[in-house]
Parts: structure tokens; sequence; C-alpha cells
């Protein structure tokens, strides 16, 4: 899986190389290339941003370095099926990125992200990109940040980990939050007393029924008090009517 990143701050995009995606792309198992914009220009200010037309406050991204940009990005990298790549712009006025969207883009061979800065790039490059790419205006959730970079970095972790060989115990991604539409259940570690804290007797039981049954009620019962909007819309088939009523 090939991951391209373009964004003013490059810098941004650092951490990336660190951890599990940094592991990732070691050895092989993820490529990721960050671009900067102003590679893009021509002129000697390297400008990217200029006035909105129609008035208004802020600055929006000029259209041609980008243009430039997705051009140099999708002919320097083919995907091998012929299905144009996946251009994921953030944006607070994008579909919500959700786990599920995550597994979908996980099996993309080709993302690219546009971090855009200032009010946004020129709606005109979105129209554009969709000859060559699958364009997708993408959002972190209702709140707005500064730029797309943090989305990005949110969305290629999110994605990249569920690529096979990235986390090293696929068991891992079975049951954490939202894996089965509920919120993960609570984890414990040595010691089994601290501060006066017990942990939870069946956990100690080694009995692996009761084990998953406490497990399961928990997740149940976090997800009703912190997300009632994920309990309405739980598949009944991996739940009994009356787990929903826990
Ligand atoms: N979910 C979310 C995305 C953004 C976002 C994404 C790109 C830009 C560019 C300028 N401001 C931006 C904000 N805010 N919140």
């Amino acid at each position: 899986m090939r991951f391209d990143v373009v964004s003013i701050f490059p810098e941004y995009l650092a951490p990336l190389d660190l951890s599990l995606i940094g592991k990732a792309r070691t050895e092989g198992l993820l490529e990721l290339k960050v671009h900067d914009l102003r590679g893009y220009t021509q002129d000697r200010h390297r400008t990217v941003d200029d006035t909105p037309y129609g008035g208004g406050a802020g600055m929006v991204m000029k259209p041609e370095p980008w243009a430039q940009a997705l051009t140099d990005i999708a002919v320097a990298s083919p995907t091998s099926d012929g299905v144009k790549p996946t251009l994921i712009v953030p944006s607070p006025a994008g579909e919500v990125f959700t786990q599920a969207l995550a597994y979908e883009l996980a099996e993309t061979e080709h993302l690219v992200f546009a971090c855009g800065r200032y009010e946004g790039i020129d709606e005109r490059v979105l129209e554009w990109a969709a000859e060559d790419y699958i364009v997708r205006p993408v959002s972190l959730g209702d709140y707005v940040l500064n730029g797309g970079e943090v989305a990005v970095l949110a969305m290629v972790e999110a994605i990249g980990r569920l690529v096979p060989g990235v986390v090293g115990n696929p068991e891992s991604l079975i049951e954490e939050s939202h894996s089965d539409g509920l919120l993960e259940y609570p984890v414990y570690t040595k010691p089994s007393s601290w501060r006066e804290r017990e942990v939870p007797d069946v956990l100690l039981s080694g009995n692996h029924g009761k084990i998953a049954k406490f497990r399961k009620e928990l997740q149940l019962r976090r997800t009703a008090e912190r997300r009632p909007d994920l309990i309405a819309a739980l598949d009944v088939s991996n739940v009994s009517k009356a787990d929903k009523n826990i």
C-alpha cells in the first residue's frame, strides 16, 4: 500500500517515521512519501495562496501548484490494477472518518492526501482531480483544525495499522473499540491490588467463558453510557435484545 501526502508543512508529518508506521515503512509493508507543495510553485516567492473571489476573510490555496503535484504523484505511481488512486481531502465539510472507512481505505492500493491550509483549496482542484482520482473529502470529526495535517496523521495511522503485518498480533485488531460496533472493555494488568483498588475477580478466575461474558457486558454498558448513538446502530445479530437493555 502506498501513501502520498502533499502539504506546505511536510515536517508536520515527521511522526509517521516513528513507531508502527515507521517500522512498517522500513520493512516495506507500507510506502509513504511526503511532498512539499511549494516544490510545485513557479514564482520566486513560491506562492501557494491568494485572496478569495467573492471576498471574505483569509486566503485560498491556488489551484495550479495542486494540479502540478497531483499529476506528478499519479504519474509517478500508476496503480497495478488500473484503478484510479483515491485522493483524500481532509475537510470539516467531508464524510466523517470512521473505523469502517479505515477498513475500506486499507484495501486501497494508492492513497493520496491533500493537506489544505488557510481557508481551504480552490474547489476547482477537486473537480479537476476527479479525472484521475477518486476524490473523497473526509472530516476527522465535527470540530475545526487549522489544516489537514493532523487529520492525515490520524488517518494514516488508523488505516496503516490495518494493513497485514503492520500490527504484530492481528488478534489485537479484533477486540478494540468500534471493531464490533461497541466501545472496548476496560483492561487491567499487574499488580492485582493497586492503591486499594482490585482487579475484578472474574479476570483472575481463568474461566474464559465467564471472562468473555463479563467483557461483553462491560462493552455494552460503556457504550450505552458514553455512545448511545452506537447502540441504536448495533447489528442486532451479534447482540441479543436483552443485552441491548443493559
Ligand atoms: N475534521 C476537520 C478537518 C479540518 C480541516 C481540514 C483542512 C483544513 C484547511 C484549512 N482548515 C482546515 C480544517 N478541520 N476539522
